[in-house]
């Protein structure tokens, strides 16, 4: 007997292009949100844009409650969720870069209220994903979150942002190749849980992507238009799987140690393209695609060293050969890394000096 089934939770209404911020007010009547919102930022993000969609809210009758967050971590979703019920609000909208999103999505997850996502940067595939990154002591979990509802993405305030957080996001985009490469490889080893459609249509995504590399150029706002559909159609295919494999493998885990390791060093985007590389190396070798995944992330301004992400060689060293113990994820990593087996990938790819 037949027994599978499978849900997918997808947003109504993506409204993406030049000064759309103005059009959070009637994305949410569209999508019938009644009562009091409650925005979800972080410091820049509330400067930058949270404060005027406030006012515009204010502007419709409508009074919003505005929470500050610092950091993604489970005690910034406690203090969302405390906010939320002192406030007594109806639906949430996260405003920002990848943590306040997250923080977002995965508090109204657990409040069961809708969720609206305004990302004030092009630098993550979280915008639109049913997924929230959050570490958690030595470990890194990607937990079930509030897919939002609608997404209102203003490619003039993308366009404005400093670069490096677009150059983090493409980097983001382009880490699906070995992402994908990690998933079927854990299909084929353990028999994980797979699906050819999220899988084609992250590394479709990432192709597009760097297929239109020379499009993506600082100061331009179709560059902005490219990266965040992009974005986009990555955070779907992780919808799509019900699960972050589509987009996150082995770099991811090597990304999230380094966050351990060097907190704030480098953005999540450039870290998991550099490690993007050295794993794309542990699939293919010498001759595989490592060069075009190193291209494709130099071609965009990414980081592909170490020393851009700003990061020494013994602390990548360190990444590579403990970040299989963040989660139980099998990828080309497989029980793990030894040391002259790290130092030769990040040697010959040229990640370390
Ligand atoms: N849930 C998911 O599926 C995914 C989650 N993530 C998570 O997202 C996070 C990374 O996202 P990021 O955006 O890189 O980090 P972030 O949210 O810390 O933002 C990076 C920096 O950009 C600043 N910023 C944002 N918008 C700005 C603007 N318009 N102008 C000036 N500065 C601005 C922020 O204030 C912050 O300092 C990580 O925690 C990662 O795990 C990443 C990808 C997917
Ligand atoms: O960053 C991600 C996809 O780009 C997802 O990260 P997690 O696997 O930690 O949820
Ligand atoms: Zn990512």
């Amino acid at each position: 007997m037949f027994e599978k089934s499978t849900w997918i939770r997808l947003p109504r209404n993506v409204v993406v292009g030049h000064g759309v911020r103005s059009a959070v007010v009637d994305v949410v009547d569209d999508i019938h949100l009644h009562g009091r919102p409650l925005l979800v930022t972080s410091p820049t993000p509330r400067a930058v844009v949270t404060d005027s969609i406030a006012a515009d809210f204010e502007d419709s009758g409508v009074d919003p409650a505005v929470v500050t967050i610092e950091s993604a971590t489970f005690d910034a979703v406690e203090s969302v969720i405390e906010t939320a019920d002192d406030e007594d609000v109806s639906y949430l909208v996260g405003v920002g870069g990848g943590k306040a999103i997250d923080i977002a999505k995965m508090a109204s997850e657990h409040l069961e209220m809708g969720f609206l996502s305004v990302p004030t940067a092009a630098s993550h595939d979280g915008i639109v994903s049913n997924r929230g990154s959050v570490p958690d002591g030595d470990t890194r979990h990607s937990v079930a979150a509030e897919p939002p509802l609608g997404v209102v993405a203003d490619t003039e305030i993308l366009a404005d942002a400093p670069w490096e957080l677009t150059t983090a996001g493409c980097a983001d985009i382009i880490s699906n190749y070995t992402a994908v490469m990690d998933w079927r490889l854990a299909k084929r080893l353990k028999d994980v849980e797979y699906s050819e459609y999220a899988a084609a249509l992250s590394e479709m995504t990432a192709e597009i992507l760097v297929d239109n590399a020379d499009l993506v150029r600082p100061g331009l706002e179709e560059s902005a238009w490219i990266v965040t559909k992009a974005l986009v159609s990555s955070g779907v295919a992780m919808s799509i799987a019900g699960s972050s494999r589509p987009a996150s493998g082995a770099e991811h885990l090597f990304s999230h140690q380094l966050d351990r390791l060097a907190p704030d060093a480098a953005l999540h985007g450039h870290q998991v393209g550099v490690g993007s590389i050295m794993t794309a190396y542990l699939h293919g070798g010498e001759r595989g695609f490592w060069r075009d995944i190193r291209d494709a992330l130099d071609s965009i301004d990414a980081p592909t060293t170490a020393a851009e992400l700003g990061i020494d060689d013994e602390t990548v060293i360190e990444a590579l050969t403990t970040c299989h113990e963040i989660r139980d994820r099998y990828t080309i990593l497989g029980d793990g890394m030894n040391e002259r087996a790290a130092r030769d990938v990040a040697t010959k790819t040229g990640v370390i000096g």
